[in-house]
Parts: C-alpha cells; sequence; structure tokens
C-alpha cells in the first residue's frame, strides 16, 4: 500500500474499522478511557518525582565583597577552576590579549616614571632639598624609550578586539596618549568571546594558537614579540631599577605583573597558564555571577551561585548564605585609587565594621579572606616599616607573622564589638593567586556554609 505524504500512518492506523457495530465501538472506547487514565497516573507520578528531585537539590548563594582590587575576580576564577575546570580552561585563549594589555601597561608604569626621572634631572636648579634625586638617563635608556612607543598600536589593537561591537565594555584610556589608568569590563557583556572567536577553530597542536587569527590581532601580536627584547632590557637596566626605587614604585606589587616572564607570554605560541589566568588583571564593572552544582560525599546536590560585586561598596543584596569580604592585607601603604585620602586597610576595616553590624546580614555566615599575603610578606621583607602606616601597631617586629596576627585580632574584635548577635568568626591569610592553597580554602569554606545554613535550616 502506498501511503499519501500528508497522511498520518499513525492516525490511519488507530482508525476504527469502517464496519464496527454499536458494541465494538463503546468497548473500544471504554478500553481508551482505561489507558489514558493508566497514562494520566503515569505522567502525575513523573511530575511528583520530579519536583521532589528539584527540591531535594538545595540552593546556596556567597557574595564576594572588597574594595577594588581586592582580589573578588581572582576569587571567582578560583570557585571555577575547582568547579568547573573544563569552561574555565574553555575560556583560557580569552584571556591571552588581557595578559598582553598587562604588559604593557607595566612598561607605561616603566616609562611614566624615566619622565618624571628626565623632568627632574633636566632642571637640577629647580629642585628642592627635599625633592627626589634621580639618576641621569643614559642615552641607550632614551633610545630604549623610543623603541617601545609602538607598543601604543599594540595596546590600541587589543583594546579594539575587547571593545569591538560591546558598548559596556568600557577603556578609560585618552586616544592621544598612553596613560596608566585600567581598563574595566561590564560584566554583563560577553567580552570573551571577542578573544575567543578568533581561537574558535584553532588547532594549536599543529599551527599554534596564531593559525586562524583575524590579521589585526596577529599584527599586534607580532608586534609585541618584535618588542619583547627591549621590554626584557628596559625591565632588567639598572638605572631603571634606581628610578623605580626613587619613584618608590614597586611593579611586582602591582596588579597584572608579567615583567618577569615577558619572553613567555610575548611568544607567538604563548597559552595561558592557569596561574597566569589568575593573576591576570581586568577591573569588573557591575555583578557578576557564576553557578555550579556542588556535590560532596553523600550530601544532597548544592546549586552554587557567586556573585561577584565589581569595586562595590556594600549593595543591598539579602538572602545570602555566606559573605567573603576580601581584605588585603599588602595595602597597609596605599590609598584608594578613588579617593586618595583614604587608606586602603582603614577602608576595609570600615567595610568589615558596616557588614558585621548590619542586621539585614546578621544570619549571613561571614567568612573574612585576608588576602594578598604573599605581596605583604615581600613588601615588609624589602624594608617597608608597617607601624609607619599602621601606627598603632608601633614598632612591633616588622615581620609577616606579627603583623598578619595583628590585623586578625583587630577585624576578629571588630567582630564581637559590632555583630547585632554572636557569630563564629572565620577568616584565613589568603593569597588567592595561589590556586593550590585557595582550592583548600574554598572547599572548607564550601563545607562550612553548606553544614551551618542546614544547620540553621536556611537552604531551600
Ligand atoms: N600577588 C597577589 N595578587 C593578587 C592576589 N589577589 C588578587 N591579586 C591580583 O590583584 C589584581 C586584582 O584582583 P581582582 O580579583 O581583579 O580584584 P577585584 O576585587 O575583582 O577588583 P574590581 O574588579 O576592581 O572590583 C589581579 O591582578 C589579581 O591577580 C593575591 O593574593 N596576591
Ligand atoms: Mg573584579
Amino acid at each position: 500500500m502506498t501511503i499519501a505524504p500528508d497522511v498520518d500512518p499513525l492516525a490511519l492506523a488507530l482508525q476504527p474499522p469502517p464496519d464496527e457495530t454499536p458494541q465494538a465501538r463503546e468497548a473500544r472506547l471504554q478500553s481508551e478511557r482505561e489507558a489514558k487514565k493508566r497514562s494520566d497516573l503515569i505522567d502525575e507520578e513523573l511530575t511528583r518525582e520530579r519536583n521532589a528531585e528539584k527540591k531535594s537539590v538545595k540552593s546556596v548563594k556567597v557574595l564576594l565583597l572588597g574594595q577594588s582590587e581586592s582580589g573578588k575576580s581572582t576569587t571567582l576564577k578560583n570557585f571555577q577552576l575547582i568547579n568547573s575546570p573544563k569552561a574555565f580552561k574553555a575560556e583560557r585563549a580569552s584571556w591571552r590579549g588581557v595578559v598582553h594589555l598587562n604588559v604593557v601597561r607595566s612598561i607605561w608604569h616603566i616609562l611614566n616614571a624615566l619622565a618624571t626621572a628626565e623632568a627632574y634631572t633636566s632642571s637640577p636648579h629647580l629642585l628642592g632639598p627635599d625633592d627626589p634625586v634621580y639618576p641621569p638617563l643614559t642615552p641607550e635608556l632614551l633610545a630604549l624609550k623610543m623603541r617601545l612607543l609602538p607598543l601604543r598600536q599594540v595596546e590600541m589593537a587589543l583594546l579594539d578586539r575587547l571593545t569591538h561591537g560591546h558598548s559596556g565594555i568600557k577603556n578609560e584610556m585618552p586616544d592621544d596618549e598612553p596613560n596608566l589608568a585600567e581598563v574595566s569590563i561590564n560584566s554583563a557583556m560577553p567580552w570573551k568571546n571577542a578573544f575567543s572567536r578568533i581561537m574558535k577553530n584553532l588547532r594549536s597542536s599543529v599551527d599554534g594558537p596564531e593559525a586562524n587569527e583575524a590579521p589585526d590581532s596577529r599584527e599586534a601580536r607580532e608586534l609585541l614579540y618584535a618588542c619583547a627584547e627591549d621590554m626584557v632590557s628596559l625591565w632588567n637596566d639598572p638605572t631603571v631599577k634606581r628610578v623605580l626605587k626613587v619613584h618608590r614604585l614597586r611593579l611586582e606589587d602591582l596588579a597584572g605583573f608579567f615583567l618577569d616572564s615577558i619572553e613567555r607570554v610575548t611568544a607567538l605560541s604563548y597559552e595561558p597558564t592557569d596561574d597566569d589566568i589568575l593573576r591576570a588583571r581586568l577591573k569588573t564593572l557591575g555583578v557578576s555571577e557564576h553557578q555550579f552544582s556542588l556535590k560532596a560525599g553523600n550530601m544532597v546536590p548544592h546549586n552554587w551561585t557567586v556573585y561577584d560585586v565589581g569595586g562595590a561598596r556594600v549593595p543591598y543584596f539579602d538572602c545570602m548564605h555566606a559573605i567573603i569580604l576580601l581584605a588585603p592585607l599588602s595595602c597597609f601603604d596605599q590609598v584608594l585609587a578613588e579617593d586618595e585620602r583614604v587608606n586602603r586597610l582603614e577602608d576595609s576595616i570600615l567595610l568589615w565594621k558596616i557588614i558585621v553590624s548590619s542586621p539585614l546580614l546578621k544570619d549571613a555566615n561571614l567568612i573574612l579572606f585576608l588576602n594578598k599575603c604573599d605581596i605583604l610578606k615581600a613588601k615588609l621583607a624589602s624594608g617597608v616599616r608597617f607601624g609607619q602606616h599602621v601606627t598603632s601597631y608601633g614598632d612591633r617586629p616588622n615581620d609577616f607573622e606579627n603583623c598578619s596576627q595583628y590585623m586578625k585580632k583587630k577585624f576578629a574584635v571588630i567582630a564581637k564589638q559590632y555583630s547585632p548577635e554572636p557569630r563564629a568568626f572565620y577568616s584565613y591569610f589568603t593569597s588567592v593567586i595561589d590556586s593550590q592553597s585557595t582550592s583548600n580554602i574554598l572547599a572548607s569554606v564550601q563545607d562550612t556554609v553548606i553544614r551551618r545554613s542546614l544547620g540553621k535550616n536556611q537552604l531551600l
């Protein structure tokens, strides 16, 4: 038999026979009614099971807070690295452009310091007794400076690629000259596509990452590669080291420092490592979030949402199971970028005070990350005196152990004094660019948040 194309063969098969008797028809309808009843019962059972399953997945919300550059996005990257390693790796290529922008920015910092040194040394008669004494710049150094100016082109090409078609991504730099402003990004924009689009069909094992790249991006990378030797010479130049010292600029303490790895990160075949991604600096605007599912031991699975609030003060988020406040300890001698009258460590203390005393947040688990301990250690070892900036510290020993414990106690006392109700004080000394130690800390945080929230019946 042939069937016309617009006839449904199933409907045809289910059609009653043309010579059906009234009794046969009644029996057929009865049997169809029973079959439908059975089918409805099965559907109901399935819906019940699905709802029960949904209810058994608990939802946990965590908010990351802290001043700009405190390490919120880096902590979020660690959450991703631990809980969604595949997605993290898939975004690897997107970070290469950010690393390159970070390199160029560090070079601008050096050139800026050299320009200041040049201004001071060219008019010695104008200097007062308190003015800094810069060393004179050598002709080789001046030539190096000129040879590095094409980096501006590299920077523009990278920024173009990063901002292309996404109005939410903001470049704070004016067009006419390089300056030290940061590149920021609105987290609502899919900026990662801007870099990863060009990497889509990457055949890195065969052709290297540049194989399918857009010409403008390849040109920028080649230019950066061509400048690599000069950048290394600049960074290693003894006069530059002296100028930076007089300028009181420790580039290695600044966000997005890659100058000790110029050759590696400018190589044409360069792919950022996990460590590079954790160190890359891109300022966040707005709120970004990361969701993942966590299943520990015999526990029911938990859906986690971690919110990263770019540079924000205290936003009004309720229903948070935990707040992780990032307080960078190494910032004791720095002021806020947005307000030069405010010391960064004081600002973190104030933020902690506001959070612990908030009646709205009295049920949230508060977790303090005393962050950037690696930089604190290096800074103290380089001779910067803690007591000079934190005057209450006086002349206690200028070492990591004493300084960090002193600050921990300060935060603990505030928690005790200002909490509306007594609460546990969870604090960790962290260096969130170190993925190994951070993964252990985050595992412990995850465990604490689940245990305490279950105990308080807070999980939905
Ligand atoms: N050495 C060191 N660098 C860190 C540490 N934590 C964060 N950083 C770096 O500091 C820079 C700033 O960190 P982010 O995570 O971007 O800071 P943020 O709090 O998200 O800042 P905004 O987006 O401006 O709000 C990045 O380059 C990080 O790699 C740390 O413990 N040690
Ligand atoms: Mg951020």
